[in-house]
């Protein structure tokens, strides 16, 4: 089995959140056993000590990786974000210490897909009411507000993995389908963009969001475009809980200007299952609400397993870092035969040339030589024709570069 500059044996992978265990076994088969695991996201304090001698971190969508926690984890390869989203990273940090994250960007797009279209059409039955009035001793028989999603617009926010899936699931239901994105988007199917937000709120009987976390989404559903939806219509937050502003939403359930919604995502979640959750929309017969499991199918989970994890492994055992979402693009071949050496540096002028002497200072054949750059970091892997210890000592030299990020030896 293929060493690394540490021994496999020695490598701890941290793993929070209830990852599955199919990450497990894929790091197991790899050779990796040194594995914690944790079946919920930590506190800040626990967390900044676990990570502190972690040389991988798996984490799901509650564990926030700021800059001053990746700060202190001077040891870190990589991170792993086993989900879609990855707002909970600052990625810019983690690039600036040279730590590529890596996310399974849509081992679980069919899961949210299906589970909104499902809410669409119980919003749209006026389920989420008629079952809370069942619970209490209630029988609401009527099919007031009661309607087939058959010819209704489904209006998607987001026309990107989910959002598209989504389009293509309410078409197949017989629904009018009307997306907006800020990027151009191809229209699959029968689904047609609107110029603007406005619009798309304006015409729908269901609106769905499917966009990340970013400063431009942020509130971006509050009471101006809440007023602008149909009386009567329906909003399915299944994103992040930063995307709508949930006072507002409350309000316009209660005032009976909205029928309903579902909500799987909130602006502050529990930290695990044992943890209180509360929310404005508690206690609204219309509100149906979910603990963010719009991907927790087993499916998913099985699949984002084995992806992160594999991406990890290679990560360390080969050195790609194909598909990271921060970082420079390395797509390496085998390195059978000869020593791999990997560093990580500030892009700045004369790297290159920096690194490049020190090889022909020692007259070292260099068999092949991979860089990708971003404006801020540069990822350079060298395969060479040299005997362990003189790769040791190129490794040694190569981390004495002023600028240089992090270094690493495959053997
Ligand atoms: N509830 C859950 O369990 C899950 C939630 N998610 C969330 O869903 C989000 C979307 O996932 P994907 O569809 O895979 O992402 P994606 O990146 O494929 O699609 C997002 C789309 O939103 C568009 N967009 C970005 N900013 C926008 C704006 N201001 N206005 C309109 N459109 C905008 C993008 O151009 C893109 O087409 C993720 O970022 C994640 O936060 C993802 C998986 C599971
Ligand atoms: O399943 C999870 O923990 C998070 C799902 C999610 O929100 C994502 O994939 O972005």
């Amino acid at each position: 089995m293929a060493r690394t500059s540490y021994p496999k044996h020695e490598i701890r992978i941290l793993l929070l959140e209830g990852i599955s265990q199919n990450a497990v076994e894929q790091f197991r088969a790899a050779g990796y056993s040194r594995i914690d695991q944790f079946d919920k996201s930590l506190p800040e304090d626990e967390l900044r000590r676990q990570v502190a001698d972690a040389h991988f971190i798996g984490i799901r969508s509650r564990t926030q990786l700021t800059a001053e926690v990746l700060g202190e984890a001077r040891r870190l390869l990589a991170v792993g974000c086993f989900c879609i989203g990855t707002s909970q990273v600052d990625l810019d940090a983690a690039e600036r210490l040279g730590i590529p994250v890596f996310n399974a960007p849509y081992s679980n797009t069919r899961s949210v897909a299906e589970l909104v279209v499902a809410e669409a059409i119980m919003l749209m039955r006026g389920i989420p009411r008629k079952n809370a009035a069942c619970h209490r001793g209630g029988w609401e028989k009527s099919a007031a507000g009661s309607h087939e999603a058959r010819g209704k617009t489904i209006g998607i926010v987001g026309y990107g993995h989910i959002g598209t899936q989504v389009g293509l699931i309410a078409e197949n239901l017989g629904m009018r389908v009307l997306f907006h994105d800020i990027e151009a988007k191809l229209a699959l199917g029968n689904a047609r963009p609107v110029d603007s937000l406005d619009s798309l709120l304006e015409q729908s009987d269901v609106v769905t969001l499917h966009v990340p976390e970013t400063p431009a989404t942020r509130l971006m559903i509050g009471e101006p475009q809440l007023s602008r939806m149909r009386r009567g219509s329906h909003l399915i937050n299944a994103s992040r809980g930063s995307v709508v502003d949930i006072e507002a939403l409350a309000a316009a359930l209660r005032s009976g200007h909205l029928g309903g919604t579902a909500v799987d995502v909130f602006p502050v979640e529990p930290k695990g299952n044992d943890d209180v959750f509360e929310s404005p929309l508690a206690g609204i017969d219309n509100a149906l609400l979910t603990p963010h499991i719009g991907g927790s199918t087993l499916e998913a989970q099985d699949n984002i397993g084995l992806e992160v994890a594999a991406k990890l492994v290679r990560y360390s055992d080969n050195g790609s870092t194909l598909s990271a979402v921060n970082f420079p693009e390395v797509t390496l071949p085998e390195h059978t035969g000869s020593r791999r050496l990997l560093h990580i540096h500030r892009n700045v002028p004369g790297m290159m040339s920096r690194v490049n002497g020190i090889f022909s200072q020692r007259n070292v054949n260099i068999d092949g030589q991979y860089l990708r750059t971003h404006p801020e970091v540069g990822y350079v892997v060298i395969d060479v024709d040299a005997s362990e210890e003189q790769a040791t000592e190129l490794k040694e030299e190569l981390a004495a570069i002023d600028g240089t990020l992090r270094t690493r030896i495959l053997y």
